[in-house]
């Protein structure tokens, strides 16, 4: 299985914005169709050419365990659709969460890129998903998740189950802001030996230690040649490298991404700023993430178990990190804040 043959061949990099999906863990999930055309608009304009809209936690995503939508995925995607000139519309799946029959509908709503997520050394539960994307004629991302959690080694291993499946670039996920430079460049550096031709490697970044720009610029220097950004940084945990950021700082790198800095600027400010409730930032709960290895997306889950139990939620996160949770395991957090209370109270 070869790379995707980009339409882009002038560029160096591909920036992917994943605003209305990752940016969906910021929002509790309340994009509504308004929204979602309005960015895909000025992301369109600004010359990017691959937009991301799904539930946080992908299709499927929506439930009480990770949290309602406010409007189905597959309206949003529709949305998207019709709002792009120029740029294609990316969903992330979660194989267990979502399934196969949720692609074909996002395929139908007019998604043309599948990205299918696992934990890091679980990639085999995604083979079934990148076929019944390749026959829908979709193109393939993969997202080890997690990847600070294993060795380059093995993470190349996972990529290959990737590629040999039909994944035409597996992204290197830092779920947890929790990768430092050099952790960054191992691990892309040991997937493009791995993957050589056979499919690219992508970068996607968390600012829990606010180093989501500089491994992002760490990755491309090893070989990655897709990297995510999203408006305003807006994502789970402290958010994402910013997708503006990440222009402007390749552009002065001379690192050419097609992306028109000023638009890019103008969109940020003035479309996705104003209905942003609250901007993710490096606090100390966000801080204990990338610190601890921590899921970026668990930070309301704890934030609402603080609510709950009276346990200070960067205190759970600590704990958390310890205890090596994984995706899928959101619930756990409310075991732990409750034997945190449970402690407090006898003590
Ligand atoms: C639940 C999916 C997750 O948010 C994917 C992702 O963006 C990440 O692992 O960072
Ligand atoms: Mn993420």
């Amino acid at each position: 299985m070869s790379a995707p043959v980009s339409e882009e061949t002038h560029v160096d990099v591909r920036i992917t914005d994943t605003t209305l999906r990752d940016g969906s863990h910021a929002m509790a999930h309340r994009f509504t169709p308004d929204q979602v055309r309005a960015v895909v608009r000025a992301l369109d304009a600004a010359g990017v050419r691959v937009i991301e809209v799904t539930h946080g936690d992908g299709l499927g995503g929506s439930s009480f365990n990770y949290g309602f939508s406010a409007v189905d995925d597959v309206e949003l995607v529709r949305a998207a659709r019709e709002a792009a000139r120029d740029a294609r519309i990316a969903v992330l799946l979660l194989p267990g969460l979502g399934t196969v029959a949720d692609l074909r509908h996002a395929h139908d709503a007019g998604a043309t890129v599948a990205r299918i997520a696992t934990h890091c050394t679980e990639a085999d539960i995604s083979v079934q998903h990148f076929s019944a994307a390749r026959d829908l004629g979709m193109e393939t991302v993969g997202f080890l998740m997690l990847a600070h959690m294993t060795t380059p080694e093995v993470l190349a291993r996972q990529a290959r189950i990737m590629a040999d499946a039909g994944c035409q670039c597996v992204y290197v996920v830092d779920s947890a802001g929790a990768l430092l430079p050099d952790d960054t460049r191992a691990r892309v550096a040991a997937l493009v030996a791995e993957l050589g031709g056979d499919a690219q490697v992508g970068l996607h970044g968390h600012q829990n230690l606010c180093l989501g720009v500089a491994n992002s610029l760490v990755a491309y220097q090893e070989g990655a040649r897709q990297i995510d950004g999203t408006l305003c940084a807006l994502g789970a945990g402290a958010g994402n490298s910013p997708t503006e950021v990440l222009a402007a700082v390749f552009e002065k790198m001379g690192v050419r991404t097609g992306l028109d800095v000023p638009a890019l600027l103008d969109a940020a400010a003035e479309v996705a700023l104003p209905f942003i409730p609250r901007l993710p930032w490096a606090e100390r709960t966000a801080i204990v993430q990338g610190y601890a290895g921590v899921y970026s997306s668990f930070l309301r889950h704890a934030e609402r178990a603080e609510e709950r139990y009276g346990v200070p939620a960067h205190e759970i996160l600590r704990e958390v990190g310890a205890a090596g949770y994984v995706g899928g395991q959101e619930d756990m957090i409310i075991d732990i804040a409750v034997r945190m209370s449970s402690a407090a109270n006898a003590g």
